[in-house]
C-alpha cells in the first residue's frame, strides 16, 4: 500500500467528531500502517444558530466547506450523517461508502413525561425538523410544537432549563454521544417516519482516486447502502433538501426492500403517505417510483408552499 495517510474533513460538533473518530478507528483497524487524521472545520450551518433551519436556506448548509477542502486537496474524505448530505454533489465528488446503520428512530426526551401519549394538552415540544414537527402536530394537534436549534448538547440543555416539556431528537445521535439514558421513549416509524438516511454515516470523497476508494470501500455496508439509496432517491425526486417535511424510511426483508414515504404540511394539517415493496437491487428505482406516487397525491403543492415560505 503506497498511501500512508487519509485526512478527514469534519465539522467540530461532538456528533460530527464522534463520526469522524469512528471512521478513523475503523480505517486504521482495517489497514495497519495507515494513519488517519482529522481536519476540523466550521460550516455555515454551525455558525447560524438563531434562525430556524428551514429558513436559513441553501442546500448543504453543513457540508459545503468540507467539500471545498476535498477539492482543494486539503482533505481526502468527509464523513457525514447521511440525512444532512445534500442530494447533489459538486463535480468530481461523490458518496463512496455508507456504513452500517445505527438506530434510525426518533427519540422522545423529557424529564417529566413518559412518552408522547403522556403529554398533557398544551405541552411545549421542541424539534428542529419540519418532518418531526408536522408528524407531531398531525398526531397531537393540542400540543404547542416549537422550533429547537443547536447541536444535541444545546438542545438537551434547553430542555433541562425548562424551555420545553419534551424534545424530539434522533436516537442515533444520543446513542453515539453516550446519552442513551436520556432517551425517555423511542418513537416507532409508524408514529414518526424517520428522515432519509437517518442513523447512517456516509463517506464522501473525490471519485477519481481509485486507491482511496479501495481503502475506504471496506467500510461499506451493502444492505444499509441499498436502503439509503432508495430513501435518498425518493427525497431527490421530490427535490427535497434536508430541511423539509419529508420522511423516507426503508427496511430489507429477504430480497425485498420495503420503502415508506411521507410529505406533510409543517402545520400538520395535511400528510400524504404511501409505501411500496420491490427488489433490493432496484433501490433507486423504487425511491423514484414512490416519489412519483406522492407527487400524484399532491406532495408537490405542499412542498411548493414550504419552499415559498422559506
Ligand atoms: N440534523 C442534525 C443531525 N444530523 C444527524 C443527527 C443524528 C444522527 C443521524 O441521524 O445519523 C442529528 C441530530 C438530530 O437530528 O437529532
Amino acid at each position: 500500500m503506497a498511501r500512508k495517510e487519509i485526512r478527514i474533513a469534519t465539522r467540530k460538533s461532538p456528533l460530527a467528531l464522534w463520526q469522524a473518530e469512528f471512521v478513523k478507528a475503523e480505517l486504521e483497524k482495517a489497514h495497519p500502517g495507515l494513519t488517519v487524521t482529522l481536519l476540523k472545520m466550521s460550516t455555515k450551518g454551525d455558525r447560524i444558530l438563531d434562525t430556524p433551519l428551514a429558513k436559513v436556506g441553501g442546500k448543504g448548509l453543513f457540508v459545503k466547506e468540507l467539500e471545498v477542502a476535498m477539492l482543494n486537496g486539503e482533505a481526502d474524505i468527509a464523513v457525514h450523517s447521511m440525512k444532512d448530505v445534500p442530494v447533489e454533489f459538486p463535480e468530481g465528488l461523490g458518496l463512496a461508502v455508507i456504513c452500517d446503520r445505527e438506530d434510525p428512530r426518533d427519540a422522545f426526551v423529557s424529564n417529566t413525561y413518559k412518552n408522547l401519549d403522556d403529554l398533557p394538552h398544551g405541552a411545549i415540544v421542541g424539534s428542529s425538523s419540519l418532518r418531526r414537527q408536522c408528524q407531531l402536530r398531525a398526531m397531537r394537534p393540542d400540543l404547542d410544537v416549537r422550533d429547537l436549534r443547536g447541536n444535541v448538547g444545546t438542545r438537551l440543555s434547553k430542555l433541562d432549563a425548562g424551555e420545553y416539556d419534551a424534545i424530539i431528537l434522533a436516537a442515533a445521535g444520543l446513542k453515539r454521544l453516550e446519552l442513551e439514558e436520556r432517551i425517555t421513549a423511542f418513537i416507532e416509524p409508524e408514529q414518526s417516519l424517520p428522515a432519509n438516511g437517518q442513523g447512517a454515516v456516509g463517506i464522501e470523497c473525490r471519485l477519481d482516486d481509485a486507491e482511496l476508494l479501495a481503502l475506504i470501500g471496506v467500510l461499506n455496508h451493502a444492505p444499509t447502502h441499498a436502503r439509503v439509496i432508495a430513501e435518498r432517491a425518493m427525497n431527490t425526486h421530490l427535490e427535497g433538501g434536508c430541511q423539509v417535511p419529508i420522511g423516507a424510511y426503508s427496511v430489507i426483508e429477504g430480497d425485498t426492500l420495503w420503502l415508506r414515504g411521507l410529505v406533510g404540511d409543517p402545520d400538520g394539517s395535511k400528510i400524504i403517505q404511501d409505501e411500496l415493496r420491490g427488489p433490493v437491487a432496484d433501490a433507486q428505482k423504487l425511491g423514484i417510483e414512490l416519489a412519483e406516487r406522492l407527487l400524484a397525491q399532491g406532495a408537490g403543492e405542499i412542498l411548493k408552499r414550504v419552499y415559498g415560505d422559506a
